[in-house]
């Protein structure tokens, strides 16, 4: 079967995929190929092209209109894959080295091509298979600093950042997070999806209507916040890594909103990985370098010059790093939530064999959730964040 290149939207199989990469010259067409569809998100074909003689090939992504985890009744729009070939494009301006090479975009066909980073291993794998990535906490808080720095507007000219929060309006996949991660979770929706087990924990929480006013100042904030360019799904399924590299993937969700939605989802996502292997107390010590990391490289940001007085302020730039910090508890506390009872779980807790130690790392997480979101303010250093871990985790 072959494709006929045209500006309609059509989704690929494993064959079209290689017949497109050769009429684009994005193979050398002197070989043969083979291609798998190995797409394990929640929404895209990615189809994984190598010579059949062997070593490195390409990665060709491919929207789906519509969301994969559900079907065809979640109708999504295409427009998401040129978002996140954008950011990438962008985001590799800051950090080249940590983000994976953009080689072709296709609007139409809603398709990206990438660098072949098969020979890395999502982060989320490599931890439950119990491996450490010593440099990961450092990368990590790079990114995050690099990439939301650079496209705040403490770096850009207001003019040049509002047409950037117009290129990169993304209100579907938008949309997707305000009702799986601010949402659902918090009343009795039919997306939920979680064990009997944890049934009075979750009742507790719809009950609680303080926990429900923090989320909804956490959601406003999600609404309306344009401080920068955030990848939007920075969980640990969308970082690459090996023992020498990080490379951050998949930013489809990005779109101009507040700083620690991005930092938030980290920590809460190291926390999952943490409660899986609770022996394995480096994934703790990734965190702290995360936060530490960011810390320290937003401020060497700030200190080279920005774009706004204000910033020579004495005080403003530890107000700024502590909402960054308060606003990433609470975001973290919402994704430890969600993960747990919603949509959209995580590996790291589901794939607990033993069915207590399951059931416990699950109720850890939720009530590590909810004190992260009432406690954001009071929480005031990475220690004060690591004891509570330790403490729920040894009490709950
Ligand atoms: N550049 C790449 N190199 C190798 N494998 C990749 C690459 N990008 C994605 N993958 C594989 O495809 C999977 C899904 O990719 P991802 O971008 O997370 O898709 P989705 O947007 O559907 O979540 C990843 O978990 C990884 O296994
Ligand atoms: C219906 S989308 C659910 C969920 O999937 C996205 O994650 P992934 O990167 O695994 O595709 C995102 O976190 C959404 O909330």
């Amino acid at each position: 079967m072959t494709i006929q290149i045209t500006n309609h939207y059509q989704a690929l199989t494993e064959i079209d995929a290689i017949q497109y990469a050769l009429e684009k010259n994005l193979l050398e067409a002197n070989q043969d190929y083979t291609c798998k569809e190995i797409g394990d998100g929640n929404l895209n074909l990615v189809f994984h092209i190598t010579p059949t003689t062997g070593g490195t090939g390409i990665i060709l992504k491919q929207a789906l209109p519509y969301a994969k985890v559900v079907g065809e009744s979640w109708p999504l729009t295409l427009e998401r894959a040129y978002i996140e070939a954008s950011a990438l494009q962008w985001q590799a301006t800051f950090v080249p080295t940590l983000v994976p090479k953009v080689f072709h975009i296709d609007k139409q066909l809603a398709i990206t091509v990438l660098e072949d980073l098969s020979n890395l291993t999502i982060l989320r794998t490599g931890l439950l298979n119990g491996n450490t990535y010593p440099k990961v906490g450092k990368d990590i808080g790079t990114f995050l600093a690099e990439t939301l720095y650079h496209t705040s507007d403490y770096a850009l000219h207001p003019f040049e950042k509002k047409k950037q929060v117009k290129r990169f309006s993304n209100p579907e996949l938008c949309k997707i997070t305000e009702d799986l991660v601010f949402t659902d979770p918090f009343f009795d929706s039919e997306t939920n999806n979680f064990e009997v087990e944890l049934k009075e924990q979750v009742e507790s929480i719809w009950a609680n209507d303080l926990l429900k006013l923090e989320v909804a100042k956490l959601k406003k904030q999600f609404l309306t916040e344009t401080e920068a360019l955030l990848h939007g799904d920075l969980h640990t399924g969308s970082v690459f890594v090996n023992e020498n590299r990080t490379i951050v993937i998949d930013p489809e969700f990005a779109f101009y909103g507040p700083i620690g939605f991005d930092i938030g989802q980290v920590f809460a996502n190291l926390l999952f990985a943490y409660l899986h292997h609770p022996e394995k107390i480096d994934r703790l010590q990734t965190l702290q370098e995360v936060w530490e990391t960011y810390y320290q490289s937003f401020t060497d940001l700030w200190n080279k010059g920005t774009e706004d007085p204000y910033t020579k302020v004495e005080g403003y730039l530890p107000f700024t790093l502590t909402k960054h910090w308060e606003d990433a508890l609470g975001f973290a506390g919402c994704e430890a939530i969600r993960r747990t009872i919603g949509l959209a779980h995580v590996a790291d807790l589901d794939s607990i064999k033993n069915q207590n130690q399951r059931i416990h790392a699950k109720l850890v997480s939720l009530k590590i959730g909810q004190r992260l979101i009432l406690e954001r303010k009071s929480i005031t250093s990475i220690q004060e964040l690591l004891s509570l871990i330790h403490q729920e985790v040894s009490t709950v």
